[in-house]
Parts: C-alpha cells; structure tokens; sequence
C-alpha cells in the first residue's frame, strides 16, 4: 500500500463525498438486511395460519403489514444502493480525471531525454491503463469493502442473536469462497494482461501496416504481411482461449459454493427446528437469504484484494515517472526581455544517450538582426547548435551567451517565448491550416495569419484548397506535399515574430526559385530578428552575414559567402557543384 499513499491526496479532496458515500452505503445494507427477517416473519405467519395458530384476521392483517414493510425497505435500500455509487463510483471518477492530468502535465514538464529513453506505448499505457486500474481501487474497491463489512457487522449481529449455530455453519464456506475467487482473479488478471499485450501487439501491427501502405504496395509484400499477421492473430487467439478457461470456473465456483451452504443451511437449521433449537420455520428461510445476500460480498474480498494487488503495481510505474525531475530546469521566475545577441564560447556537447561528440568547441558570435548560416556534412552537429539555443539540452562545456547572460540564467518561458523553431522536419497537427499557423500565436487575426502565409510562399497553394485556411490535415484529412508542409511551418514561426528564428534545413523540399522567393520575405520580415539558417545549399546561404562550417562538430571554415567562395574548401566545392547543377 506504500505506494498508493499517493493517492491520499485526492481521497482528501474528495474527503466529504466520500464520506457522504460511506454513511449511505451503511444505510443502504441496514435496509436491505430488512428484506430476510420481514420474508422470514412472513414464513412464519403464513405457516402458524396454516396451522390454525392464529386468526383469520390476525394472518391478514400480519401478512399484509410484512409484505408493506418488505416493498418500503426494498425500495429505500434501492435508492440508497443508487445513491451509493452515485457518490463513490463519481469520486472515483473525478480522481482518474485529476490523476490522469497529473500524469500528463508532468510528461510536458519532463525534458526530451526522457522521451528518448521511454517507449511512447508505455508514456500512453501510464496515463491510461494504469490510471484506470488506479481508480479500480478509488472507486469500486472502497465501495464494495464498505459494502461488505457494514452488511456483514449488521447481518452478523442480527444472526447470532437469533441462531447462533446457524449462523456458524452459514458463515463455513465462505473463507474457502473468498480464497478460490482470489485465487480465480489472480489467474484471470495474469491471463488478461497478457491478452492486453497481444491486441495492443496487433494494434500497432495494423496501424503501421496502414502508415506504411504505399511501401507495402509496391514492394508486393501483401502476402508475407498478411501471413505475419496472422501468426499474430493465431497467438492472440491461444491467449483469449486460455483466459476464457479460467473465466469459465468463475460462476459455477460460486454457485458451487453458494449451493453447498443453503444445503448446510436448509439441513442444519431443519434438524434444529425439530428439535426445537428454533422456534420459527421463518428463520430457515431467513438464514437461506443471509447465505445469498453474503455470498457475493464474501466473494468480493478475494476479487478486492486482487484490484488492490494490481492498483499498487499500477501507481507504482506511475510514480516512477511522477518522480522524476525534469533535466531542463527553469532556474529564475525573473523576466528579462530577450534582444537576440547570440555567443557560443567553446561549446561541447555530447548526447547523453549515444555518448556522440555532436560538438566540439564551438564558439561564434551573433548580434541582434545578424543572421548566421551553419552548413556542412549530415550528421556533422547544425541541428544540435539549434537545439542548444532552445535549451533543449544543457550544455556540458563552455556556455552559450544570449544578451551577456548564460542561457540557463534565463527564464526558461521567456527564452522559448523569444524564438521561432522551424525543425527539419515538419510536423503538423490534425488540425485546420489556420490553427497550424496560429499555433505560434494563439490570439492572431485572420489578416496576420494570411500575411504569414504570404511570407512564407504558401497562401497561394492554400487558396487552392476548396476550404481555403479552414482545410483539414492529418488523418482524414488532405495530406500535403513536403514543401508545403514546411512552409506552414515556417508561417507558424513567422507569425510569432520572435526575436530570434532558427530554421533547420527547412527549406529541403522547395526548388530553388521557391526556396529564393521565400528568402528574400524572410529577410523581409526577419529584419532586426536574429537568424539562424542551417541548409545544405549554398542559395540559402549566401545572403547571410556571417557562415559558418561545421565537420565532425567542430567549426573548419567560417567567414562570408564572398570570402569563403574563394578559398578551397568544402563551401566552395558545395557552390560550385550546386553552381554547374543549376547551369545544367
Ligand atoms: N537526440 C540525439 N540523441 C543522440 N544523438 C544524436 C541526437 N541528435 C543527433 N545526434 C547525433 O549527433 C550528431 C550530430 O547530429 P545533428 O542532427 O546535429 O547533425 P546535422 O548536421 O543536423 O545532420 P543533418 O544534416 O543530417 O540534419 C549525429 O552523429 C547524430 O547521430
């Protein structure tokens, strides 16, 4: 239970109707204790007036009084049994609701690395079935063991007082039911959890089998995908048949065990009513009820047991990750207005993960309005300049300057609220283009979002769309080309008019004319904006103030395009191979 404390927070939140639920769950089984003594008493009336024990008018009078009394505790256990998992069943829900925001906002909180070195299937199966088998033990677990201890202290009470050696026998079987539903439960949950892993095996199996359609198709490996899933059909298949085995002893071991103590029941307290022990035939037919009415809260406690079981283990993996603290720390709630004056001084940086020098030693200067174009081999560390500037990773040696203050000096917000990120690769959302646009500012008007589509080349090709700015993308939605995927993304960025923009090669999928239509608005509209452009072409290069090139993460060429043009050196053999290219 250790780790389910953390969970004590939110019983406290929801102390009073929780408590609420408590007291009507006791008042419900009060009043459904009512239902076998007023059926008991009934029994007995109608058997002293067959027996001429009573008058004609007295039977009547007793009959219809117990059988009023039955309908009115029936009907009030009714509607507090109704009123019970309003309360519990709703607290439940509303701790899933505020578990499962707590999980996520911590995911927004953690830094890349940790999405690096998580499975995106576990990040989803914490927030959903974990927390689910988490409030299992909020909702239904609580609700159904306040249920069975006031049923069993108010049944109990009443049952010793009127036969004390039936009760006992009564009571006989049931710790072996409670143990065999435990034990039942148990397998069942092994077994299903392993049913969970196939359908989510299979899930993913068919859903990457339908990204992947157009390569499927035209390597004509249809067959050997429909074989593969199959064989992952069949599995599943064998795993279902063996959870439904075991699931098939659930039931009938209950009503086993149910059928053996009404015969203890009827035979014990039939040999006590001759030999007088027990005045009343009613109390038989009483006791017979108690069996039935205590069976399945008996029951419950081994399947209890289990939901815990699994509750702790759940939360357990949930709280691995609630623990853990975000690399990337915000270490000043001071706001400082960015301007954009950029200074790497010996920069190295190796990835945690891989252990790869991504750079080493760098160092460049960059004032506000100035831009810098970054070139060299792939792999060579341009998208890692970017990512540090963002602190999507903190340095390890040498720092990185903005304004004088070394970045982690910053305030976090206001550094990431400074810059406009277009990554190499665009992503977009299921979403309207306009929204894909506004993302970068949220409040924009209609006018600003069409002046950032301008700049970025791409109004034209959204005009086309028969809903214009409000077309759909993503699933079920128009699929677009990659150059106009990454003009959208260069409009999101646009848009927010940031101090400092970091493009990376995202200008890789428009031919040369787009590619210097859109330069020259970006110099445009990124006047007084400090810009980072890293490319593989010289064009997107040559207009920038300062250029550097990178090898193995190390600076080997820097200086203008008209300098570097003319010294030997990989800028110069980019232009004039991408030069005669363009002349071809
Ligand atoms: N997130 C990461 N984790 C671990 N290693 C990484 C990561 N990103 C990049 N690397 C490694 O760091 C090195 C530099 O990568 P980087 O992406 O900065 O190169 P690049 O010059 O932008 O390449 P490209 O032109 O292909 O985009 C590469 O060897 C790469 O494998």
């Amino acid at each position: 239970m250790k780790e389910l404390k953390h969970i004590n927070k939110y019983f406290y939140k929801y102390r009073y109707r929780l408590l609420f639920g408590v007291l009507i769950t006791i008042f419900a089984k009060i009043f459904a204790v009512f239902t076998p003594r007023l059926i008991g008493k009934s029994i007995t009336t109608i058997s002293k007036g067959f027996n001429n024990e009573i008058s004609n008018d007295v039977f009547k009078q007793e009959l219809t009084t117990h059988i009023i009394y039955l309908i009115g505790a029936a009907i009030i256990a009714g509607f507090f049994t109704f009123l019970m998992r309003q309360t519990i069943i709703n607290v439940s829900r509303h701790i899933e609701y505020d578990l499962k925001n707590e999980v996520y906002q911590q995911y927004q909180r953690l830094s890349l690395n940790f999405y690096k070195s998580n499975r995106t299937g576990d990040l989803m199966n914490r927030i959903s079935e974990d927390v689910t088998k988490v409030r299992m033990y909020t909702g239904p677990a609580i609700m159904y063991t306040v249920n069975m201890v006031t049923l069993f202290v108010v049944a109990l009470i009443y049952m010793i007082s009127v036969a004390p050696k039936l009760t006992l026998y009564t009571m006989l079987p049931l710790p072996f039911l409670s143990f065999i539903i435990y034990k039942l439960s148990k397998i069942i949950n092994k077994r299903s959890t392993i049913v969970q892993q196939y359908l989510s095996k299979l899930s993913s199996y068919t859903q990457e089998s339908f990204s992947g359609i157009s390569i499927i198709k035209s390597y004509g490996i249809e067959n050997e995908n429909n074989l593969a899933f199959n064989a992952l059909s069949e599995e599943s298949k064998q795993k279902q048949i063996d959870l439904t085995k075991v699931q098939a002893l659930f039931f009938p071991s209950m009503i086993l065990l149910i059928g053996i103590s009404n015969i203890l029941v009827a035979y014990v307290g039939g040999m006590q009513y001759i030999n007088g022990e027990i005045k009343d035939i009613g109390t038989i037919a009483e006791f017979l009820f108690y069996v039935n009415m205590l069976t399945w809260p008996v029951a419950t406690v081994g399947w209890v047991t289990n939901l815990v079981q699994q509750a702790e283990a759940s939360q357990k993996r949930i709280n691995e990750f609630l623990k853990q603290e975000p690399e990337i720390k915000n270490n000043t709630l001071e706001h400082t207005k960015i301007e954009g004056n950029i200074d790497f001084n010996n920069v190295t940086f190796i990835y945690p993960d891989t252990n790869i020098k991504a750079l080493n030693q760098i160092s460049f200067t960059l004032k506000k309005g100035e831009t810098l174009a970054v070139l060299g081999k792939t792999g060579s560390g341009k998208s890692t300049v970017l990512d540090l500037i963002g602190r999507l990773y903190d340095v390890q040696e040498g720092n990185i300057t903005i304004d004088g203050k070394t970045i982690d000096q910053l305030n976090l917000n206001d550094l990431r609220d400074s810059i406009g990120y277009v990554p190499q690769d665009a992503f977009l959302f299921s979403d309207t283009i306009e929204n894909n646009i506004m993302f970068g500012k949220e409040d924009a008007t209609e006018a600003e979002v069409i002046e950032a589509a301008k700049n970025a080349y791409v109004h034209k090709n959204i005009k086309k769309f028969t809903n214009g700015y409000k077309t759909k993308l993503g699933e079920r939605g128009i699929t677009l080309s990659g150059g106009q995927k990454q003009r959208i993304s260069i409009a999101r960025a646009l848009i927010k008019a940031p101090e400092i923009m970091l493009f990376d090669d995202c200008l890789s999928a428009v031919d040369t004319e787009t590619e210097e239509k859109i330069l020259n608005n970006l110099r445009k509209a990124s006047q007084g904006k400090t810009t980072i452009i890293v490319s593989h072409r010289v064009s997107s290069a040559k207009h920038a103030d300062k250029i550097i090139v990178l090898d193995e993460g190390k600076i080997v060429q820097s200086g203008t395009h008209e300098n570097l043009i003319n010294v030997d050196g990989y800028y110069q053999e980019l232009y004039l191979k991408q030069l005669s290219s363009k002349e071809l």
